[in-house]
C-alpha cells in the first residue's frame, strides 16, 4: 500500500529528515520521519472518526508541505481516494472537480472550503498540531449494493489511492484514477534508476494538482531522502528560487523545463555556485536544447534526467542527458521504459514498429497503468486498449497519443502528439519540427509553434520565441523568416513570428498554448 511504501524509512531511520520546509531567508523547519509518521497517525485518527467507507473521495486543497504529505498518507491509510488541488487551481475548476467526484470531505491546509464551493461534503482543516473537523460530512446512506454487510473497511491494493484531473485535449477534465498497486509499482520502477539516496534533499517545484509533485514525494520518501517543497511564489524570481535551494541544502531539483528559464537567462553564475545540486530531473515537455546546454554549463557535475510519461501511468521512462551534450545534437531521447514496463511503437496500420526512423504511436505496457477515467468508461476504453501485439492476451496497454521513432539502438525519440500533427495547405506539419529549426538560430532560447484557424478558415502557422538577452527582438523577428525558409518548405514557415520576453505557462508550468493563441487573435 502507498502509505506503507512511503513511510518505510520511518521504521529504519526515524530521525532522518522527511520534509525540509522553507520558512523564509535562512529559516527552515525540518520534520523527521518519526514526526511525519506521528502526524499521519494523528490525522488518520481524526478522519477515522468520520466513519467513511473505503473508496470515498477527499478533495485535498493545499500547497506541497509536511501537512499535505501527512494528509494524503492519512487518506491512503484509510482507503480514502485523495483528489489533490492547489492554490493554483481556479475556484471554477475546483467546483467542477467537486461536482464530478462528490467528495465526502474537503480537506485543506488553509482556511477550509473555498468561497463558492458548496456541497453536502464535510470540511476539515489540517495543521502542524493535527486535523480539525469544521463540518461533519452528511451521513452516508448505506451503500445500496451491500445493505447487509455495511460499509467497506479493508483497503485493497486495487483501491484507488488518488485521482488527478487533467485538462485533456478535449477540454473536459478527466479524472485519472491511480490504484495503490499502480503507484507503488511505478515507484519501484523509478527506484531502480538510483536517482537519489538517503542523504539527498529533493526540491519539488510542481503544484500538488500535478502528479509530478507525487513523483517527487515518492522519489524522496521511498529513498529515505527529504522532500523540499519550493514555495510557488519563490519560483518567479531567480534569486529567490536559488535562495530556497541554498538555504534548504537541496541536492536534487525536480521540475518542468520552464522553472529554469529565468534562472538561466539572468542568474547562471549564481546557479553555478550552488555546489550542493547533484541532480536535476525534468519532464512534461521538450527541454529547449539551448537552455539545456546553459544548464549543463552551470551545473557541469549534475546528473540530468529526462523523465517522460503521462499521468495515466505517472511516468514511463528516465533517460540521462548525454554528458557532454554533442554540439550537433538536435533532440533528446526518451530512452526505454523503466524496468517492469515496455514502450511499443505502433503504426497507423496497427503493426508493431521495431526498425529505426519509422514514426509510430507509443503504447505502454506497465504495471503502473491507471484504472480508468472517473465515470467515463468510453474514454477509458479508447485509452486502455487491447495489447496490439497480442490482443488475445487480455492485457491492456496505454495508448499514449504520443508519436515517436526509434534510434539505432532502439531508444525512442519523442515527436509530438498525434493531435499536434497539423495539415497546412494539404501538407502534414509536425509543430516540433518548426520549433526545432527556430531553436537552431543562435539568438533563440525558447520557441513554440501553433496551428491557428485563420480568418478564411485556413489553418495558419504562428510561432512565438524568446530571444537571448541583449538581442534586438524586432530584427530577430525579421531574420527568422529567412532563417526558417532556408531550411523548411514554404508551408512550414509561420505567417506570424512574435518575440516575447517570456512564454506564458499553465499552472503546471507547461507552455500555455491557449494563451499564445489569444495573443494572435488580439493582434492588430
Ligand atoms: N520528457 C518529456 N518530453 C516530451 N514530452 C513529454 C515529456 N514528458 C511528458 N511529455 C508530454 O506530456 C504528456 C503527458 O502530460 S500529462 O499527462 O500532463 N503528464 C505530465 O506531463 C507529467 C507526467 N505525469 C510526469 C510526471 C512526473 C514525471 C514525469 C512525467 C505526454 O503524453 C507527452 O506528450
Amino acid at each position: 500500500m502507498l502509505h506503507e511504501f512511503l513511510l518505510a524509512a520511518a521504521r529504519t531511520a526515524p530521525h532522518r529528515p522527511a520534509v525540509v520546509e522553507f520558512l523564509g531567508d535562512d529559516r527552515t523547519r525540518v520534520v523527521s520521519y518519526r514526526e511525519l509518521d506521528a502526524l499521519v497517525g494523528r490525522y488518520a485518527e481524526t478522519l477515522r472518526g468520520l466513519d467513511l467507507p473505503v473508496g470515498e473521495r477527499v478533495v485535498l486543497d493545499s500547497d506541497t508541505s509536511a501537512g499535505a504529505i501527512a494528509a494524503l498518507l492519512a487518506c491512503a491509510t484509510l482507503g480514502l481516494t485523495f483528489v489533490p488541488v492547489s492554490p493554483e487551481t481556479p475556484d471554477q475548476r475546483v467546483r467542477t472537480i467537486v461536482a464530478a467526484t462528490e467528495p465526502a470531505l474537503y480537506l485543506s491546509g488553509g482556511e477550509g472550503a473555498r468561497p463558492g464551493v458548496e456541497g453536502g461534503f464535510g470540511v476539515a482543516r489540517f495543521g502542524p498540531e493535527g486535523c480539525e473537523i469544521l463540518r461533519r460530512p452528511a451521513s452516508h446512506p448505506e451503500s445500496p449494493a451491500r445493505p447487509s454487510q455495511g460499509p467497506r473497511r479493508e483497503v485493497a491494493d486495487t483501491d484507488i489511492a488518488y485521482m488527478i484531473f487533467t485538462s485533456g485535449t478535449t477540454g473536459r477534465p478527466k479524472g485519472v484514477m491511480m490504484s495503490h498497486r499502480a503507484v507503488t509499482s511505478f515507484y519501484r520502477g523509478m527506484l531502480t534508476q538510483r536517482i537519489v539516496g538517503p542523504h539527498d534533499r529533493v526540491a519539488t517545484t510542481s503544484p500538488l494538482q500535478f502528479d509530478f509533485s507525487l513523483l517527487d514525494i515518492g522519489l524522496a520518501l521511498a529513498s529515505g531522502a527529504a522532500v523540499v517543497p519550493v514555495p510557488r511564489a519563490r519560483l518567479r524570481w531567480p534569486r529567490r528560487f536559488l535562495r530556497v535551494l541554498r538555504d534548504t541544502g537541496a541536492s536534487q531539483v525536480n521540475g518542468v523545463p520552464s522553472i529554469w528559464r529565468q534562472v538561466l537567462r539572468f542568474e547562471p553564475e549564481r546557479l553555478a555556485q550552488l555546489r550542493s545540486i547533484r541532480g536535476v530531473l525534468f519532464c512534461g515537455e521538450d527541454f529547449p536544447l539551448p537552455e539545456l546546454r546553459a544548464l549543463r554549463r552551470a551545473l557541469p557535475e549534475a546528473r540530468l534526467v529526462n523523465c517522460y510519461g503521462a499521468t495515466e501511468s505517472m511516468a514511463a521512462s528516465f533517460t540521462d542527458v548525454p554528458d557532454p551534450l554533442p554540439p550537433e545534437l538536435t533532440r533528446l531521447s526518451i530512452g526505454f521504459a523503466h524496468p517492469g514496463a515496455e514502450m511499443l511503437l505502433v503504426g497507423e496500420d496497427g503493426r508493431l514498429i521495431e526498425e529505426p526512423d519509422v514514426l509510430g504511436e507509443i503504447h505502454l505496457r506497465s504495471p503502473a497503468l491507471f484504472s480508468g477515467y472517473w465515470r467515463d468508461p468510453a474514454t477509458t476504453d479508447a485509452t486502455l486498449v487491447p495489447d496490439p501485439v497480442d490482443p488475445g492476451s487480455g492485457r491492456r496497454v496505454l495508448r499514449t497519443g504520443d508519436l515517436a521513432y526509434r534510434g539505432e539502438g532502439g531508444e525512442l525519440y519523442f515527436r509530438g502528439r498525434t493531435d499536434s500533427q497539423v495539415q497546412i495547405r494539404g501538407n502534414r506539419v509536425e509543430l516540433g519540427e518548426v520549433e526545432r529549426r527556430l531553436l537552431e538560430h543562435p539568438a533563440i532560447t525558447a520557441a513554440t509553434a501553433l496551428a491557428l484557424r485563420g480568418p478564411d478558415g485556413e489553418t495558419e502557422l504562428a510561432a512565438f520565441v524568446v530571444v537571448a538577452p541583449g538581442v534586438g527582438e524586432r530584427e530577430t523577428e525579421v531574420e527568422l523568416t529567412d532563417f526558417l525558409a532556408a531550411a523548411l518548405p514554404g508551408y512550414m514557415v509561420p505567417g506570424e513570428l512574435r518575440a516575447l520576453p517570456a512564454l506564458p505557462v499553465t499552472a503546471n508550468g507547461k507552455v500555455d498554448r491557449a494563451a499564445l493563441a489569444q495573443l494572435t487573435e488580439a493582434a492588430p
